[in-house]
C-alpha cells in the first residue's frame, strides 16, 4: 500500500518519505472511521457485525472453546427482515475495531431497547436457533474464549453499555446521538458530547520479599484468591489509590511499589486495571482484614502460589470440609501479576 507519513524527513537535498507501517496505518483508518460518519457508514459495507442480546454476546460451542461468529451487513439485514425489525436498527451499532486488510468489526446489540424498536427482546429464543448459537453472559464464558475474542467481546459489551445508558443529556434531559462509530454522543439542544468512560481500578500484589498476599471476597468462587484490587477514588493518583486500598482492607503500609501492566476489564461496568507490585517491610507484615471488604487475606509461600497457579478453578469440596486454594484464569492480569512474582521469586533463589 502506497501510503506516505505526513512528517517527512530531510536528507541532504530532497525529502525522503517513510511508509506506514500496518499498525499504523490501521490506528489511522480506526481514527478516521470514528471522525468521519460516512466513511464508518461505507465501512460497515464490507465490516463484519458481533451480535449481543441484552449485553450477552452471541457464541457457538466448539470442541470445550466459545467462539463469536461474524456477521456480514446483508446477513444481518436479513436477519432483521426476518424478525420484523427495521434495518435502521443497525444504526445502533458501534465498532470496535479493524483487521490489518482494514475489514472493520462492529458490534450490535439486539435485545436492548432502542429508539427503531421496541420488541426486540421478544425474539430471543428464535433469533439463537436462526443464529445457530446461543446468547451468553459475558462472565460465564469469558474464560472459555480465545485471548482475541475475550479482549473484542469486552471491548463491546463495555461500549455498548455505556451507550444504553447514556441515552438522555444529563443537563437538558434530552434525547443524545450516537456517532456512527459510537466513540461519542452529542445533545443536539446544547451540543455537550459524551465520551464513552472507564473506571481506574488497581490491583495490588503485596509481598513481604519471600510471601506474597492473598485475599478472597465472599463473591468470589469457593478456594479462589486473588491481589488486592480496588477502584481509584476521584483526585488519586495511581500510587495514592494502592496505598489506600492496602492500608483500608489489610491494614498495611506499602513502602515501594513498581508497575507491572494494565488490562481492560468488563466488569462491573468498563474497567481498566492497573497491575502493580508492592512490598511492605519485613518486620510489618501482621495482617489486619477489614471484614466489611474481604472475607480473609492471608501470607502464601513461592511454593503455595506455584502450585496454585498450575491449579483450574475447583468448587469441589475436600474431605475436610475445605475447597482447594487456586487463582485466576490466564486471561485475568490478576493472573499475570501473580505469575510473575513467582518467576522473579524463582530466579532470585536460584545459585548466582
Ligand atoms: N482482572 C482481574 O484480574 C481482576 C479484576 N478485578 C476487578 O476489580 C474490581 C474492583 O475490585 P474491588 O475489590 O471490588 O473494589 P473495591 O475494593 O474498591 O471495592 C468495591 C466497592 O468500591 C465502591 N466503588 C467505588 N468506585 C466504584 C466504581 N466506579 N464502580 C463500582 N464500585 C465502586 C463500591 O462501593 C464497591 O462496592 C472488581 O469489580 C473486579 O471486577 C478484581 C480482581 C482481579
Ligand atoms: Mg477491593
Amino acid at each position: 500500500m502506497f501510503l506516505y507519513c505526513g512528517i517527512a524527513c530531510r536528507r541532504k537535498f530532497f525529502w525522503c518519505y517513510r511508509p506506514l507501517s500496518t499498525y499504523v496505518t490501521k490506528t489511522r483508518y480506526l481514527f478516521e472511521l470514528k471522525e468521519d460518519d460516512d466513511a464508518c457508514k461505507k465501512a460497515q459495507q464490507t465490516g463484519v457485525f458481533y451480535l449481543f442480546h441484552g449485553l450477552a454476546p452471541l457464541l457457538q460451542t466448539s470442541a470445550h472453546q466459545y467462539l463469536a461468529p461474524r456477521h456480514s451487513l446483508l446477513e444481518l439485514e436479513r436477519l432483521l427482515g426476518k424478525f420484523g425489525q427495521d434495518a435502521q436498527r443497525i444504526e445502533d451499532s458501534v465498532l470496535i475495531g479493524c483487521s490489518e486488510q482494514q475489514e472493520a468489526w462492529f458490534a450490535l446489540d439486539l435485545g436492548l431497547d432502542s429508539s427503531f424498536s421496541i420488541s426486540a427482546s421478544l425474539h430471543k429464543p428464535e433469533m439463537e436457533t436462526e443464529l445457530k448459537g446461543s446468547f451468553i453472559e459475558l462472565r460465564k464464558a469469558l474464560f472459555q474464549l480465545n485471548a482475541r475474542d475475550a479482549s473484542m467481546l469486552s471491548t463491546a459489551q463495555a461500549l455498548l453499555r455505556w451507550h444504553d445508558a447514556h441515552q438522555f443529556c444529563s443537563r437538558s434531559g434530552q434525547p443524545t446521538k450516537k456517532n456512527v462509530a459510537g466513540s461519542k454522543r452529542v445533545c443536539p439542544s446544547n451540543n455537550i458530547i459524551y465520551y464513552p468512560q472507564m473506571a481506574p481500578v488497581v490491583i495490588t500484589l503485596v509481598s513481604d520479599g519471600t510471601r506474597c498476599l492473598l485475599a478472597r471476597q465472599s463473591s468470589f468462587p469457593k478456594g479462589m484468591y486473588s491481589a488486592l484490587a480496588g477502584f481509584c477514588d476521584i483526585g488519586e493518583s495511581v500510587e495514592e489509590t494502592i496505598r489506600r486500598e492496602v492500608a483500608e482492607e489489610v491494614g498495611l503500609e506499602v513502602e515501594s511499589l513498581q508497575y507491572y501492566a494494565s488490562q481492560h476489564w468488563p466488569f462491573p461496568s468498563g474497567s481498566l486495571m492497573i497491575a502493580c507490585h508492592a512490598t511492605v517491610k519485613p518486620g510489618q507484615t501482621e495482617i489486619q482484614v477489614n471484614l466489611r471488604e474481604l472475607e480473609t487475606a492471608a501470607w502464601f509461600s513461592h511454593d503455595e502460589v506455584a502450585t496454585a497457579l498450575k491449579r483450574k478453578g475447583s468448587y469441589t469440596q475436600q474431605q475436610n470440609g475445605t475447597f482447594p486454594f487456586w487463582l485466576p484464569p490466564k486471561l485475568a492480569i490478576s493472573h499475570q501479576l501473580i505469575k510473575e512474582w513467582v518467576e522473579k521469586q524463582t530466579c532470585s533463589s536460584l545459585p548466582a
